[in-house]
């Protein structure tokens, strides 16, 4: 195969940016640090966790998020056309390729004269590959917590990989980051993974901590290997960047493709996480359990966990889904539980109003008061991550003391908690579609010589992320959006804003609300 002259490629349009191709392998957008077009403007933006990308402006407020490219740090890379423009599947549509000038906008809901504001490339199949099928050694890892789909993502890389692109060689890194240096690999075929979308889990096992850069990056060059396609949450892909720039600094033609991963839904920038839909699907199970359970008692209330760290989407919109649930708590919005506005009265009062109460809880909620009652707070994971109290166990034990110590009434409590059954399944219809997608998104990255990036839905448009954007903030439920009053309306719940026995909450957001609830109140 020849390799193609950069010069053929198409020129920039003036009219969307001013900034000029400065690489040989000529992406219109990609600017060089410290020279090239004098238009080329760089924008510092507020401390990374990790190092900042390639970032550039243009006309409008028009801001380019770039993703790292092979040829940043091996310029003379060889250069071939996509084999997908012989591709049976790819033969009917219109436009095969995406366009280097393609980008997608974070910012969709604009007024006339907004600023164009951020932008990230636009995913999919590019003209170039910068692999040769035949030289291809890709390998797949999955990392961190389980969550619906991860299976299918694994499934579609290799089938993608193979169908698409001829690639034949892919190997399986087992049980997580430490598997690179600790265990066998296994080889992958469309025919080993064919049936594997069918289970939850993960084919190819998980687990956390065991991030070592060195070993791992040793691995990857001893075998070969030239792809590296990474599938976990925030921890992973921080660990997935730490491998770019390990390589991009022995300066390996490696191609590292992170796919965001997490139950929580906690992943800034994108529009969801894979899973999330399904998780969301299977909580519906628990709470139709609750409800069944409290209606058939006298007094029932019924009490139901599901997972959410620091973040309570699950929980925000299982309760908006279900309509069955009286009160939703979740981490980003205190509550409290005595006296006036507080939970317990609340109990009491939908007990009367209805015979039964439902409150569905997430796991990160209301930690600091779970935290006055145990000791072990400051326990973390081998992740790091902080391991967290049993807040279903300890809200049961408060409701059921309050209810006997006030002998107001009697009541029927029932702790559902079904937190690992949600993430263990398999991925629903709508799950699977996306799964596909994201993997199909990473494997034309990859090939294109794209590294560093991680894939995901921008506004429904599938783009290439740089890694440090979506790990240097968690994604949370904003109780200042529309989303959760839709749902305070919807449960008709207390918002627990104004009471002075609130506590610190995470977002400092949040805490100004409170603030200026209690002023108004005052
Ligand atoms: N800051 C970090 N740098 C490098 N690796 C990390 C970092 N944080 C987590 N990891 C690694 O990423 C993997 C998954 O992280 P974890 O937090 O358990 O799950 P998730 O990726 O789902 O958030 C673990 O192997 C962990 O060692
Ligand atoms: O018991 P484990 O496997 O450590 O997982 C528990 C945690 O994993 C999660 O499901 C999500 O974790 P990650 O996104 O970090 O993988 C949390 O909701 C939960 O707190
Ligand atoms: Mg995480």
């Amino acid at each position: 195969m020849e390799t193609l002259a950069t010069s053929s490629l198409p020129a920039l349009p003036s009219s969307l940016c001013k900034l000029n191709a400065v690489k040989s392998h000529s992406l219109s957008f990609r600017p060089t640090f410290g020279h090239g077009d004098p238009n080329l403007r760089f924008v510092s933006r507020r401390a990374y966790v990790i190092r900042p990308k390639a970032i550039a402006s243009g006309e409008g407020g028009f801001v380019l998020e770039d993703v790292p490219h092979l040829t940043d740090f091996l310029p003379d890379s060889p250069v071939y056309p996509n084999p997908l423009q012989n591709s049976q599947a790819y033969a009917i549509v219109k436009q095969t390729f995406v366009s280097s000038e393609d980008v997608v906008a974070q910012k969709i809901v604009v007024q006339k004269n907004s600023q164009r504001g951020v932008h990230f490339r636009r995913a999919g199949p590019r003209e170039e590959v910068y692999f040769m099928p035949d030289d291809v050694k890709a390998c797949i890892v999955t990392c961190g917590g389980l969550c619906p789909g991860i299976n299918t993502v694994i499934r579609e890389i290799v089938c993608g990989l193979n169908v698409m692109y001829g690639v034949n060689d892919i190997l399986g890194i087992q049980g997580g980051y430490r598997g690179f240096y600790s265990k066998n690999t296994i080889p992958l075929t469309p025919k080993v993974v064919n049936d594997i979308h069918k289970r939850g889990g993960t084919f190819l096992c998980t687990s956390r901590g065991g991030h070592d850069t060195v070993k791992i990056v040793d691995s990857i060059q001893d075998r070969d290997i030239n792809q590296v396609y990474i599938i976990g949450g925030d921890g992973t892909q921080k660990g997935a960047y730490a491998i770019y720039e390990e390589i991009e600094r022995r300066k390996l033609p490696v191609a590292v493709a992170g796919i965001p991963k997490t139950i929580d839904n906690d992943i800034a920038v994108i529009d969801r996480s894979f899973g999330f839909d399904t998780a969301v699907e299977e909580a519906q199970r628990a709470i139709n359990a609750a409800h069944v359970e409290v209606e058939s008692v006298e007094n029932g209330v019924g009490i139901v966990k599901l997972m959410g760290r620091y973040s309570g989407f699950i929980a925000m919109y299982a309760t908006l889904a279900s309509r069955d649930v009286d009160c939703c708590l979740i981490p980003e919005s205190p509550f409290y539980l005595e006296g006036e506005g507080g939970l317990f009265e609340f109990v009491e009062q939908r007990i009367k109003e209805n015979g039964h109460i439902v409150i569905v809880l997430a796991e990160g909620a209301g930690q600091e008061y779970v935290a006055q009652n145990m000791s072990n707070m400051d326990q973390k994971d081998a992740s790091g991550n902080r391991l967290l109290l049993d807040v279903g166990l300890w809200l049961s034990q408060k409701v059921k003391d309050h209810f006997s110590k006030s002998q107001k009434m009697g009541i029927n409590l029932k702790y559902i908690d079904p937190t690992y059954m949600i993430r263990a399944i398999p991925s629903n219809a709508s799950d699977n579609v996306y799964c596909t997608l994201l993997a199909h998104s990473a494997v034309h990255g990859a090939m294109a010589g794209y590294t560093g990036f991680t894939v995901g839905p921008v506004n429904g448009k599938h783009a290439y992320i740089p890694i440090a954007r979506v790990t240097e903030r968690q994604n949370t439920v904003r109780v200042t959006d529309r989303m959760w009053a839709r749902l305070l309306a919807s449960t008709n719940q207390p918002s627990f804003l104004r009471h002075k026995e609130v506590m610190q909450p995470v977002d400092e957001e949040i805490r100004e609300v409170i603030d200026n609830a209690r002023i108004t109140s005052i």
